[in-house]
């Protein structure tokens, strides 16, 4: 027999395989695209161009439509109508078990099951709310200390114009920024340089995380599974022990996972990686995209540094070269230029798909008395670049502009779809139950570093030549850019 006889033969069977195989539409349920290849489905034109692909199956289907992509069958619900309908079906549409395998996989360590670790997962959620309230005025002062560090450190020096790629740039004054503000630092060995190990070791990492997510054998993408265990030992419970300053968040979530016998010393280091990954992962790119956008648009940036510059003014502080600038929690919220600058970016350029299984067969009832049949085992999907794309919502959603968050003088929060108000209409930030608990941190953190480096530096592109985004992380969270940029940057002149 020859190969192409055996190839011809295979190929035949698995298409009869498909036809007798393949699921069918139930009365109630949502047309559906099985696609045409064997446990793919249609994954390869979703993980081409999800938003085209998701666009195109809309116009096929309407609304809501199943899609079975590489072994799982999910319900996109692309009206943001309807999307309060899901959001609140916290049991029925459970998030959980989808991330808690998802997690334990990617950063190794055992499933946060209720039979062997009790209320583990209760208790680290509790102490989430140590990144929000009041003890969050704690965790931006010391993020606003630990950037002028950072800052003071690189750029005391900058006063003719430097060459940097932006996207390093950003990744390597955040990370430290972020390390130093929530696990702290050992006092004796050198700090910068074992940061900046991780740092690298964690760009390595990042770059194969979305592979881990879709659950490729680590084995197979090259030095990963070492650079994990090797990022894994940074957090042993023994180093761990003599940083000093760490964040309340971090000695609680410490504290935790101590009372739990069951895990390892590597388990708990690895529950501090993943919580690193969780910090920084979206957080720099997210930081990325803010600056250059501020860069490419001098308009823009113009007018975001003035009201920073005014801000200043009216609490008695001047720019000065010694970084020792103070902005309260309060203050930062009130800079809704700034906040919408970054609420823009965050429009282009976040790509989390909000992802909910289904636990058992039901009915879903959405607005208009509209409903859906959904079967267990399914997921349903929120996918929010289809919303933050369309025209409807935002007018000429691929332009970039930096007040579409500001209506007179106060943050804007009404966009409209159909006529009707949105409740979610941004969501980089996932949604209900599950919505990122650091979301309130991250943006201080963005608008922080933003405000030093608009008061201390005057920037501009070199390359101008726009870069795209980079879609393998679509579906995870913030997307990377395509390519890294040239800019150049020096300290501004400080006048009395
Ligand atoms: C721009 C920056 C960030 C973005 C876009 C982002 C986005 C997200 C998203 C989409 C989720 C999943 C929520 C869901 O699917 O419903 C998530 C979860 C999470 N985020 Fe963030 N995040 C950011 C920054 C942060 C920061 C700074 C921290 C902590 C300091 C953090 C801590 C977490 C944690 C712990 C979870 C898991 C929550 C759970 O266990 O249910 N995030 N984030």
């Amino acid at each position: 027999m020859n190969l192409q006889f055996l190839i011809g033969v295979s190929l035949i069977v698995s298409i009869v395989l498909v036809f007798v195989l393949k699921r069918r539409r139930k009365k109630g349920e949502p047309p559906l695209e099985n696609g045409l290849i064997p446990f793919l489905g249609l994954a390869y034109q979703f993980s081409k161009d999800p938003l085209k692909f998701l666009i195109s199956q809309q116009a096929k289907h309407g609304d809501i439509f199943t899609v079975y992509l590489a072994g799982r069958y999910i319900t996109f619900i692309m009206d943001p109508t309807q999307f309060q309908y899901v959001i609140r079906h916290g049991k029925k549409l459970d998030f959980h078990e989808f991330s808690n395998e998802m997690a334990s996989r990617t950063f190794n360590y055992p499933r946060l099951s209720e039979a062997k670790f009790p209320q583990l997962s209760d208790h680290m959620h509790k102490i989430y709310k140590i990144m929000q309230g009041k003890p969050l005025d704690k965790l931006t002062d010391s993020m606003m200390i630990n950037l002028q560090h950072v800052f003071k450190w690189k750029f005391s020096q900058a006063t003719d114009w430097k060459t940097e790629k932006m996207y390093q740039f950003c990744c390597s004054i955040m990370f430290e920024a972020s390390f130093m503000t929530l696990y702290g630092r050992d006092p004796v060995a050198d700090g910068r340089k074992v940061i900046s190990e991780m740092r690298e070791k964690f760009t390595k990492f990042d770059a194969k995380f979305p592979y881990l997510v879709i659950n490729i054998p680590i084995a197979l993408l090259g030095d990963t599974k070492n650079i994990r265990e090797e990022l894994i030992h940074f957090f042993m419970p023994t180093k761990m022990d003599k940083w000093h300053d760490q964040a309340e968040v971090i000695r609680a979530r410490k504290d935790i996972l101590e009372q739990y016998d069951m895990l390892r010393d590597h388990d708990k280091a690895a529950h501090h990686f993943a919580f690193l990954w969780a910090s920084v992962g979206n957080t720099i790119p997210a930081t990325f995209w803010a600056l250059y956008y501020l860069v490419r648009h001098p308009e823009a940036l113009a007018a975001v540094r003035d009201e920073i510059d005014h801000l200043l003014q009216s609490t008695g502080q001047k720019k000065r070269p010694e970084y020792g600038i103070h902005i309260t929690r309060e203050q930062l919220d009130s800079l809704v230029l700034l906040g919408s600058a970054i609420n823009e970016s965050l429009r282009l350029c976040s790509a989390s798909m909000n992802i909910r299984v289904v636990q058992e067969d039901f009915l879903l009832e959405l607005e208009d008395d509209q409903s859906v049949s959904l079967r267990k085992g399914d997921f349903v999907a929120l996918y929010p670049p289809a919303l933050h794309k369309d025209p409807e919502v935002f007018e000429d959603p691929e332009e970039y502009k930096y007040d579409r968050f500001v209506e007179e003088g106060k943050e804007k929060t009404t966009f409209y779809k159909k006529g009707k108000k949105l409740k979610n209409f941004l969501m980089p930030f996932g949604s209900g139950s599950t919505i990122c608990p650091g979301r309130f941190f991250a943006v201080n953190e963005i608008k922080q570093f933003l405000a030093l480096i608009l008061i201390h530096m005057d920037m501009e592109l070199i390359d101008f030549k726009p870069i795209g985004q980079d879609n393998s992380r679509s579906g995870l969270g913030i997307l990377l850019p395509n390519a890294d940029v040239a800019f150049r940057f020096k300290l501004r002149e400080f006048s009395d």
